[in-house]
């Protein structure tokens, strides 16, 4: 197939690894003839009137197109950026009703898609991964509906209330991110804001609601709604999710005290922490969680939020372009 890349950058993602990454990506394509538009974004928010301008160059997948001949290039978007980045192109595509294949080079500094999709961080190997690709795959994501406030949505990663939500409101805030991200320590930040977190964060009631079947938690410290097995750059939190199965993955820790939840993080270190008795594990295609209490809320790291939420989650699929990793 003979392609054009739309090349969509964030270059302040990853505090600025990003348009370190779009650079290496623009030689590599110069390099071997490739045709490419790149387009930065200057402000947030503009990733979105990006697309919007942009949806309409773009080709839609058909297996067809295999056997037909390249008169035409096939129009790819590329997003280079981290999670964030990535969640407003799908969103703005989703609020938009298409569904296009996207491409993605990681460069935030989380990039737990990238990770639980087997896409990889390096440049090159990502490149020979998008490059090397004559068909999308079809990847799980979840869709939500939140009945207070009205907002629906689509997430790629994880939709967190609680604990995870309070790092990813604090870190996104702090200058040291940046920092960190600077010196390439970017996963220390959310290390610093989880023992802060750990501090703060009290515990909160929620209910549960899976085919019919409710269930209370009083003593909530995370509850977290997974498509991949990771959030926080890399912490695998739901080893059990698969972003290729249509299920969603739904982890509930309850704190019973500070020590029960440092022994558990030390499990977590050592990937023993689903069997812990303060873990819960669900996995349905269609799960509501309702916690009354106003807790942050973040999805796919982006910031949702301190309030009530009435969350109802399902399944839908995004085509991604993309070969495994060799
Ligand atoms: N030019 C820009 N300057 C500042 N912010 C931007 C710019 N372009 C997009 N954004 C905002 O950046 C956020 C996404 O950042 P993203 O998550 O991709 O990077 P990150 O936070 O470094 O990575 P990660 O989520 O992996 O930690 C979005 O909210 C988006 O609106």
């Amino acid at each position: 197939m003979n392609f054009h890349y739309h090349l969509l950058i964030n270059p302040a993602a990853g505090s600025g690894t990003a348009n370190k990454k779009a650079s290496q990506l623009i030689d590599l394509f110069d390099q071997n003839d490739f045709t490419y538009t790149p387009y930065y974004t200057t402000y947030a928010g503009e990733e979105k009137e990006i697309v919007k301008r942009l949806i309409g160059f773009l080709t839609p997948w058909d297996e067809e197109l295999l056997q037909q001949p390249d008169d035409e290039p096939y129009h790819l978007l590329i997003v280079v950026g981290g999670d964030g980045t990535l969640h407003q192109v799908v969103n703005q595509f989703y609020l938009t009703g298409v569904n296009l294949p996207i491409s993605y080079l990681p460069a935030g500094s989380g990039n737990d898609f990238a990770r639980g999709i087997g896409l990889s961080l390096q440049v090159e190997s990502a490149f020979r991964q998008i490059t090397g690709a004559d068909r999308p795959q079809k990847i799980n994501v979840l869709l939500y509906e939140e009945k207070i406030s009205e907002e629906y949505g689509l997430v790629l990663n994880n939709v967190g209330i609680g604990l995870d939500a309070l790092i990813v409101a604090t870190t996104n805030a702090s200058a040291s991110k940046k920092l960190l991200n600077k010196y390439k320590l970017g996963f220390a930040s959310y290390g610093l804001y989880l023992i802060k977190a750990l501090l703060t964060q009290k515990t909160f009631p929620i209910l549960v609601e899976i085919n019919g079947h409710k269930q209370e938690f009083n003593r909530t410290f995370l509850c977290t709604t997974t498509n991949i097995p990771y959030f926080g750059g890399g912490i695998p939190i739901a080893p059990m999710a698969d972003p290729r199965k249509e299920m969603i993955d739904l982890v509930v820790i309850e704190k019973p005290n500070l020590f029960a939840i440092i022994r558990l993080l030390l499990q977590l270190l050592q990937k023993k922490h689903t069997n812990n008795r303060h873990y819960r594990h669900f996995s349905s295609s269609r799960i509501r969680i309702v916690s009354v209490d106003p807790q942050h809320g973040q999805a796919d790291g982006e910031n949702m939020g301190q309030r009530s939420y009435d969350l109802y989650f399902s399944t839908s699929s995004q085509y991604i372009w993309y070969t495994d990793k060799q």
